[in-house]
């Protein structure tokens, strides 16, 4: 019976990871627009044919034999009640440790600057920057602009949809059966694929345009001052060696705003709000890193984002509307020869406040070549990852779940080079 039950479970999360990436799979693994169709396929199919299978074994079978797999029905189902009971929701399990994460003031002195960036990315792979510069008026009509869009009713929202890989998306991540209490708009930075895509997103494509057009143009300037901070630090002689990337024309950047709807606790569940002193509830963005080289990211005045310092520990992120938050992206790990790291993190829903955040990846064109530059390679600190173009990178994320760890595949110690 257990063989039976894992076998029928494999199938039925094969049938429902293959559908989901058919075109119908975005609309239906969304219970926001949860279709009959999906309901039929996902859930009253496969039960159907189950109990008809097990009804037809049973009827073949002996009274004694029958009476045994009765017991065994009962006694595993006895122990799914009490284990389901038992476990506690994952997410409370946690560790969480509320410490203080570095804030770095872009407006001090700038070899102290470079040199505060530098140890934030070695120990934390992330830091928040205030006085960064961005006007008030661009970040509030960018806000405005996604709460807009956000408030709309879902078959609105649907036409700029699904996400292949721009456009809405909802609870879908990515290609990979990836799932997750969001719904997204997804755009390329490129000028002129932001203003087609407008005409699908906004009733005044022309404002939305010019919002999205002149926020990635600020934030990015803003990533550009970071990254060359970040090789002054370093030493590196080439300062621009990393903000390049991301200034060429070709540059693969993308833009996301996220929308985290409040999702209300249920019935019998204690209140969260002793829980670590965040509102939490459930994920909304599941545990990643980001596969580009730096990530320039704000919410609006909401929390809900948390990042991994180790394995099972979680910091939160507490809101701030001054700053921004940097993190570190796969590709910058790599291209400081693993100095930096790539942070893993999350985002959770809160369960009374809906949460709005918008980021900024900063990515290279896609053949251009990652590698670490040769002041970050000694002979105590050998070439850590292979030489990859960005494309190939890409490629080898979208072929990953959300939280895999992707840059172990360019590791040149790695045993198994897969993708080599
Ligand atoms: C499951 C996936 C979604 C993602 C592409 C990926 O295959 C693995 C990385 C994911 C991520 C995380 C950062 C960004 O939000 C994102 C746009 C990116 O470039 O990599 C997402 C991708 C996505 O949502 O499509
Ligand atoms: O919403 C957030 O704070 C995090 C979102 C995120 O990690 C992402 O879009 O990659
Ligand atoms: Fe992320």
């Amino acid at each position: 019976i257990p063989s039976v039950f894992t076998v029928s479970l494999f199938q039925y999360r094969s049938l429902s990871n293959f559908f989901l990436n058919t075109p119908f799979g975005p609309y239906a693994s969304s219970s926001c627009n949860f279709s009959a169709l999906s309901i039929t396929i996902k859930v009253l199919l496969p039960s159907f044919l189950a109990l008809s299978l097990f009804i037809y074994i049973i009827n073949s079978l002996s009274e004694s034999v029958k009476s045994l797999v009765f017991h065994l029905v009962y006694c595993s189902w006895c122990c799914w009640k009490l284990l389901m009971v038992a476990s506690p929701n994952p997410i409370r399990a946690e560790k969480v440790q509320p410490i203080e994460l570095p804030v770095i003031n872009l407006s001090a002195e700038r070899s102290e600057v470079s040199n505060l960036i530098v140890k934030a990315c070695e120990e934390y792979g992330f830091f928040k920057v205030i006085n960064h510069g961005v006007s008030e008026d661009i970040i509030a009509q960018m806000e405005e602009e996604g709460l807009n869009f956000f408030t709309k009713p879902l078959s609105e929202k649907q036409r700029a949809g699904p996400a292949s890989p721009f456009g809405y998306g909802c609870k879908n991540i990515g290609f990979r059966g990836d799932i997750g209490e969001v719904e997204y708009l997804l755009l390329d930075t490129n000028p002129l694929c932001i203003s087609q895509i407008s005409n699908n997103i906004s009733n005044d494509p022309k404002k939305f345009s010019s919002s999205v057009s002149g926020y990635i143009h600020a934030v990015r300037d803003l990533a550009c001052e970071i990254l060359d901070l970040m090789a002054e630090g370093l030493w590196v002689h080439d300062s621009s060696v990393f903000s390049r990337m991301i200034r060429d024309g070709e540059s693969d950047s993308l833009f996301r705003l996220n929308h985290y709807p409040p999702i209300p606790c249920k019935d019998g569940e204690t209140s969260p709000s002793s829980f670590h002193g965040h509102r939490s509830n459930k994920v909304g963005f599941g545990e990643h890193t980001d596969p580009q080289i730096l990530t320039i990211l704000r919410s609006n005045g909401v929390g809900g984002l948390q990042i991994s310092l180790r394995d099972g520990v979680w910091v939160p992120v507490p809101p701030d509307p001054t700053a921004f938050c940097v993190n570190v992206g796969d590709v910058l790990q790599a291209m400081t020869n693993g100095r930096f790291v790539s942070v893993r993190h999350r985002a959770l829903t809160n369960y009374d406040k809906s949460r709005m955040s918008m980021a900024y990846f900063g990515a290279p064109p896609l053949h251009a070549w990652v590698t670490a530059p040769a002041e970050l390679v000694t002979s105590h600190k050998p070439l850590l990852y292979r030489p990859f173009t960005w494309g190939e990178y890409k490629g080898a994320s979208y072929s990953l779940r959300l939280g895999d760890s992707r840059l172990d595949l360019f590791r040149k110690d790695n045993i198994n080079e897969q993708v080599a």
